[in-house]
């Protein structure tokens, strides 16, 4: 799919559906395409007087082998759904997806043997090893002998498991750090091209974040993964391209930067003075840029907006100095727009036509 094709304005209509060619064209190119999803729909039926549910709206994606997706979106906007029918935990309303080629509706046995999940929390056994759990989950992947223990000390080498003795530790004695590492190991051994991590991060320190980054990076390399995750931090440092889900749809895909430059059209200009002299402040500011729009304001401590297409980078140094020179100037700063208030530019608006409509 072509990368952030939408117009803002066009963000909010329903992701249009791939035509029956273009599915059937992508399921034979040589291209490789490890997912793709056509017009997944699932819809939760009406319970005790309530409405039934569109958890999922038509959802149409491919993704390449070697990319990883990254799904983000506020609470209850269907991930978690999404990828429950994707991995076969729960069966599609309508439309399905095709993983390596193989229908979910038809091969999901097939589609197993070469899939890897990473739950959003821990699925392990207290009283199995670290080493216990690989080689369970490799031999449930068809692999045995030498190549059996060969991969589980691979694995437990990538995800660092392996020296000192704790791949033979039990998980139940494992910190909350090495149960992510395995549970990503896990759902990374056998080699599948296909893998789901949902939310692979939450509640690591700074440190064992960094370790399991590391890890998903290296596997990336030839396998499609496809993640959830609520940190833009995360999003902007392992994902190729990030789609903003809402209410069951996509409402943008694009890479980082192509998000940030889209809807992030404007700087976030801040400056902190004496209260005396807010005004000339707000005055310079808008000066540099008529239409700003003041955000913040607390006894002395004020936030702009700037379009970008108004202002120059160099103008607002050149006033900023100005300013110095009349008045006290306790600390300024100018920063472009984050992912962040992509994401809740593109969540709030979409749920606000949502609701309207
Ligand atoms: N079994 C069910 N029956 C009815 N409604 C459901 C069911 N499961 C989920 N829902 C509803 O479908 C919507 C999507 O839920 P889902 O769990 O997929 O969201 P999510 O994006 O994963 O949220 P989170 O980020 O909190 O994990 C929610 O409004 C939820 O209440």
């Amino acid at each position: 799919m072509d990368s952030c094709h939408h117009s803002f304005s066009s963000s909010f209509s329903r992701m249009k559906h791939f035509p029956r060619e273009r599915v059937e064209q992508l399921l034979e190119s040589s291209t490789g395409h490890a997912v793709i999803c056509d017009n997944l729909e699932k819809v939760y039926p009406g319970k005790d007087g309530n409405p039934e549910k569109f958890a999922v709206r038509g959802l149409s994606l491919a993704l390449p082998q070697g990319e990883c997706f990254g799904m983000l979106g506020p609470n209850g906007a269907g991930k978690t759904t999404f990828i429950n029918m994707m991995i076969g935990l729960i069966k599609p309303s309508s439309g399905t997806v095709y993983a390596q080629g193989m229908d979910i509706r038809t091969d999901m046995d097939m589609i197993y043997t070469n899939m890897g999940v990473c739950p959003q929390h821990d699925l392990l056994w207290e009283i199995l090893t670290g080493r216990e759990h690989l080689l369970f989950y490799g031999r449930l992947k068809n692999l045995k002998g030498a190549d059996l223990t060969q991969a589980v000390e691979e694995s437990l080498k990538s995800v660092n498991l392996f020296h000192g003795g704790v791949a033979d530790k039990k998980a139940g004695k494992y910190s909350g750090g090495m149960k992510r590492r395995l549970s990503v190991a896990i759902s990374l051994i056998g080699d599948p091209k296909v893998v789901y991590m949902d939310e692979p991060s939450t509640g690591l320190d700074p440190s064992s974040r960094s370790n399991l980054w590391n890890v998903v990076k290296r596997a990336k390399q030839d396998r499609a993964i496809i993640l959830t995750t609520h940190s833009m931090e995360e999003a902007e440092h392992l994902c190729d391209r990030l789609g903003i889900f809402v209410d069951g749809s996509l409402q943008c895909i694009g890479n980082p930067k192509e998000l940030k430059a889209r809807y992030g059209g404007s700087y976030v200009f801040t400056m902190t003075t004496s209260s005396d002299n807010e005004e000339e402040v707000e005055h310079m500011v808008r000066r540099l840029s008529p239409n700003a729009n003041r955000i913040y304001h607390l006894s002395g401590t004020q936030k702009f907006e700037l379009p970008k297409q108004e202002v120059r980078i160099a103008d607002v140094f050149q006033a900023v100095e100005k300013a110095k020179s009349r008045f006290t100037v306790y600390a300024w700063g100018l920063a472009d727009t984050t992912l962040e208030d992509v994401f809740i530019k593109v969540a709030h608006t979409a749920q606000a036509f949502n609701v309207l409509s």
